[in-house]
């Protein structure tokens, strides 16, 4: 009876044992389970970061969250085996990774609106910008912003980008339309800057057939806008209506010397129609136009790869790449900052002056020269120069006349060439670690075979 009662004692252990330990496994089975799955999860959201939107929308909290389990992810790195170990750390480091690019969102994310001045309604404009979102109406939005005016940015996007106006997203004097000015827009307007169309080289010539509607099309819906609603318009030109000028310095009594067939005419004559149309429109209806032809200009906020030569020589001589100088680089130019000729815009448009006016910086440059005082202002730059073969109908010299600014504006350019690429280059250098940072490559990687 004994021997049979301790059996039964024996037996009972055992099953409790057994189940015990089934229970622990069943446990640990689980506990594994779900740690794969937020492997699987983890390795989604490192896939999906190719758009810094959906960053901001759908990873932003998603890898907060994860950041919570981190540490009890790094008391289950002990435990797991060795795949799994890897597994996890591979894990850690993408969380590490996004951690970083989230930090790095958040710092673009305004914290609140730059500063406004109060207007009165009567002193409030309502001003339209076409290209608002482009590298020189981006600059001029902030200042009409800043002024206290409502603005209204038109873009189609093409070589504008919301990054540059994201600044006023949300603000109740700013408002942002998507729209392609080569269809006709109604809106309500005092004043109208007209400043879209691509304006780099190699933008303007990739689409001829669009930058000429973008010209004349455009500029005619603009006209058309300007007359209804009794705008005050200003038309952006530019110093290419006068060609591969045979005079110089080029005053705007100049008539130019443009090819009308060549690859440079859609923007060229484009533009050469925009002032026909402009005037056109003053005469016969009446309209209230300025037009200002506008110089090279550099700043802040250009495309790294807009493809012009102050964006192209300071990206290769931050990467330390050969400085690519088209033809001998015995052509010249004069560059203006951006700031300068956002001010000589506002002065024109205030102005009762009504002829095309010239808005650049007289300070003349080869293109040799400009190579090497970019190089110079970047610390350590290993690049060398290098020519190349040179460019169809490149206009050999270019400088303006400003007397007329000075004269009936008042306005002379105040930043110097230094200063400017000072402040570009230190731009540039931040975008080239933010995209370093997102994709790990460089932006441009381009070889000119030396022509000597
Ligand atoms: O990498 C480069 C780029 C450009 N260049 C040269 O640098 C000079 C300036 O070229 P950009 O492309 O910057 O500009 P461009 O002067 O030819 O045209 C500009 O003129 C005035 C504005 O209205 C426009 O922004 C644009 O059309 C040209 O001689 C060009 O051949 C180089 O030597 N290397």
């Amino acid at each position: 009876m004994i021997v049979k009662s301790l059996k039964f004692r024996k037996t009972i252990t055992a099953v409790c044992v057994l189940s015990l330990l089934a229970l622990v496994i069943l446990i640990l089975k689980k506990d594994s389970t779900s740690f794969n799955d937020k492997i699987t999860s983890y390795q989604r959201v490192a896939k999906r970061e190719d758009s810094e939107d959906i960053l901001h929308r759908d990873l932003v909290p998603e890898v907060k969250k994860e950041h919570v389990q981190k540490l009890k992810m790094e008391k289950e790195i002990n435990k797991g085996d060795d795949t799994t170990k890897r597994e996890l750390q591979e894990a850690k480091a993408r969380i590490d990774q996004l951690e970083k690019k989230i930090a790095f969102l958040e710092g673009r994310i305004p914290q609140k609106y730059p500063e406004v001045t109060y207007l009165g309604y009567k002193e409030r404009k309502r001003i339209l910008v076409t290209g608002g979102a482009g590298f020189v109406g981006s600059h001029l939005v902030d200042v009409l912003m800043t002024q206290g005016h409502e603005v209204i940015v038109v873009d189609n996007f093409f070589t504008g980008r919301k990054r540059n106006v994201e600044h006023w997203f949300g603000h109740r004097n700013f408002e942002m339309i998507h729209h392609d000015i080569v269809n006709p827009l109604y809106v309500e307007a005092d004043e109208i800057y007209h400043l879209a169309s691509p304006a780099s080289p190699p933008h303007y010539m990739q689409n001829p057939v669009k930058t000429i509607k973008t010209n004349t099309l455009g500029t005619i819906n603009m006209l058309g806008l300007a007359r209804r609603v009794g705008a005050k318009i200003l038309i952006a030109s530019t110093s290419e209506v006068y060609g591969d000028p045979m005079v110089h310095p080029q005053p705007e009594t100049y008539w130019g010397h443009v090819n009308p067939i060549g690859p440079r005419a859609c923007y060229d004559e484009g533009k050469r129609v925009a002032e026909t149309l402009a005037y056109s429109y003053a005469k016969q209806e009446n309209v209230s136009v300025r037009v200002a032809r506008i110089f090279n200009t550099y700043g802040p906020r250009m495309h790294a790869t807009d493809g012009r030569v102050v964006s192209n020589f300071i990206m290769q001589a931050l990467q330390n790449l050969t400085i690519t100088v088209y033809g001998n680089g015995k052509q010249t130019r004069s560059f203006c900052y951006v700031s300068d000729l956002v001010d000589g815009l506002l002065s024109l448009m205030a102005s009762s002056y009504t002829l095309p006016v010239n808005i650049g910086n007289p300070v003349e440059h080869t293109i040799e020269e400009f190579a090497m005082i970019i190089k110079n202002l970047v610390p350590g730059c290993r690049s060398t120069v290098a020519t190349g073969a040179a460019v169809e109908d490149d206009p050999q010299r270019r400088r303006p006349d400003i007397a007329v600014a000075e004269a009936n504006l008042h306005w002379t350019p105040k930043v110097s060439l230094q200063d400017g690429l000072q402040r570009t280059i230190e731009y540039f250098r931040e975008e080239l670690s933010r995209t370093t940072f997102y994709n790990n490559q460089t932006y441009m990687d381009i070889k000119v075979k030396p022509n000597n």
